[in-house]
């Protein structure tokens, strides 16, 4: 039977689903292309030499069909372990700037590290399932990106 107007078929439905992962570091905004004083200016407390630290909080999520068999968009077991390669592994308890090697030349602010968690992600994922990488610096400071 033909599905009735302004639904889908099971097959054709699509979901979104998250799950959110957090992480500690530590960083400093601090510009390679900037002179120590223009750095001091711009990013003030923030470019503090010895650095400060956050709780992040990462929301990763997937946009796909939704199984008609499985009634899944993704296994959220193959999420974490993506999550865990991606995200904990290289960020938990590390010096952004000093221990991951794509912020010695790139500001480790929170847009640079939600591209660095798409570039990767999107390497770990099954093609075209991510859909957004929402991050929480702080609880008042956050930031979305959708790989554009
Ligand atoms: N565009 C961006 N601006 C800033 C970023 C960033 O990632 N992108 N990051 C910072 C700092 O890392 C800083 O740690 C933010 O801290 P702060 O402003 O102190 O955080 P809160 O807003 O939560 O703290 P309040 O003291 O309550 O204001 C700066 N800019
Ligand atoms: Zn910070």
């Amino acid at each position: 039977m033909a599905a009735s107007r302004g639904t889908s078929s099971a097959a054709e439905r699509v979901g979104y689903i998250s799950r959110i992962e957090s992480f500690s570091a530590c960083h400093r905004l601090h510009s390679v292309h900037l002179s120590d004083e223009e750095n001091k200016t711009l990013y003030g407390k923030c470019n503090n030499p010895n650095g400060h630290g956050h709780n992040y909080k990462v929301e990763v999520t997937v946009r796909g069909k939704i199984d008609a068999v499985t009634g899944m968009v993704i296994n959220l077991t193959d999420l974490k372990k993506c999550i865990e390669d991606v995200i904990v592994v290289p960020l938990d308890h590390k010096n952004l700037d000093k221990d991951v090697p794509y912020f010695a030349n790139v500001v480790s602010t929170t847009e640079n590290v939600a591209i660095y968690i798409w570039d990767n992600m999107v390497k770990a994922l099954p093609p075209n399932l991510l859909y957004e990488i929402k991050i929480y610096e702080t609880d008042k400071n956050v930031v979305v990106y959708r790989g554009e």
